[in-house]
């Protein structure tokens, strides 16, 4: 089984809390990104993973969608899998590549082999490997709050609007991210601010990331400022970064801007 695991962008992103777990309590609005991953699932007679594209940190047996599988493992005794993930989105990028690899594994695993889990079994199965992971299940647009992975739905359509995602190539750990952050109420009503138009939500909707990591990687401002001067109505870190987003709803594509050749930089439409 052949599947192409997205990205996701975060559109606001607030840290409201400290929680007894040692995480933190968000708010923030996640939204699917179609920049995306290639992912192959075949049964086969021993389990081993091949990765190519950008290389991932880690041991490989560290992999997500080794540890979906593993998860699945445990309690339904799988016929071994050959898995061969081919890795685009970039890493430590603050748009959920390693998350959706591991959801779309998990849901590649659950029609294999017909184990028939519900969407509320597999988002379970999914925040035992992070926070950000059970949105890859449903995979559509959602407030989420508590460690990110509660959900209510959301009534915004983004469908086709151009978007401009600009990767410096700063490898930003969440964790790392995370140490960074105080966290505060949040400065805006997440659903209400994204209820107006795109181009009032530079006014009113903002990731605490970006605040707190700006500072340190003065990268993060330049690519944003870049962004606004080529016409975004909107633009923002996604998640803990270090990629940074442009929104241009009315334009077919978006705008050329001319980055350093080493930045990854992806065009295209929500
Ligand atoms: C920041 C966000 C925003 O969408 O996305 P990314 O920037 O990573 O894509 C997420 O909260 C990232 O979720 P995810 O990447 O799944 O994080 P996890 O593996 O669960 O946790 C990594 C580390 O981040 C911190 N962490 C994560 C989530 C949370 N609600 N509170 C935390 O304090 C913890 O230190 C944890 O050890
Ligand atoms: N399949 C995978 N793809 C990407 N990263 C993975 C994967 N499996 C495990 N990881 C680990 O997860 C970490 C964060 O990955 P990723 O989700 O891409 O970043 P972010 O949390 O910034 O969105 C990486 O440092 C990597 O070691």
């Amino acid at each position: 089984m052949l599947v192409f695991p997205n990205a996701k962008l975060n559109l606001g992103l607030y840290i409201t809390g400290q929680r007894p777990d040692g995480f933190r309590n968000l708010e923030s609005v996640f939204v699917p990104l179609p920049w995306s991953d290639a992912l192959e699932v075949l049964p086969a007679t021993e389990t081993s993973l091949a990765l190519t594209g950008i290389p991932i940190p880690g041991e490989p047996d560290t992999n997500l969608c080794l540890r979906a599988y593993e998860l699945l493992n445990a309690d339904f005794n799988l016929p071994p899998v050959q898995i061969h993930l081919h890795k685009l989105v970039p890493i430590g990028a603050g748009l959920g590549g390693g998350s959706g690899d591991a959801a779309f594994a998990l849901r590649a695993l659950n029609e294999l082999f017909k184990l028939e889990l519900s969407t509320e079994a597999l988002q379970a199965y999914a925040r035992r490997l992070g926070s950000d992971c059970a949105f890859f299940i449903r995979n559509q647009p959602v407030f989420a709050y508590e460690k990110g992975d509660v959900f209510e739905d959301i009534a915004l359509d983004l469908t086709g609007v151009a978007c401009k995602v600009v990767y410096p190539g700063l490898h930003i750990s969440t964790a790392e991210a995370y140490s960074r952050v105080m966290a505060r109420p949040p400065r805006h009503e997440l659903r209400a601010a994204l209820a107006q138009p795109p181009e009032t939500w530079r006014e009113t909707v903002s990731n605490d990331f970006e605040d707190a990591l700006t500072p340190f990687y003065p990268v993060l401002g330049e690519i944003k400022q870049a962004l606004y001067a080529a016409g975004a109505a909107y633009a923002s870190l996604s998640g803990s970064g270090s990629a940074v987003y442009g929104l241009f709803p009315g334009l077919e594509v978006p705008p050329q801007v001319a980055f350093p050749a080493e930045y990854t930089v992806w065009n295209g439409r929500l």
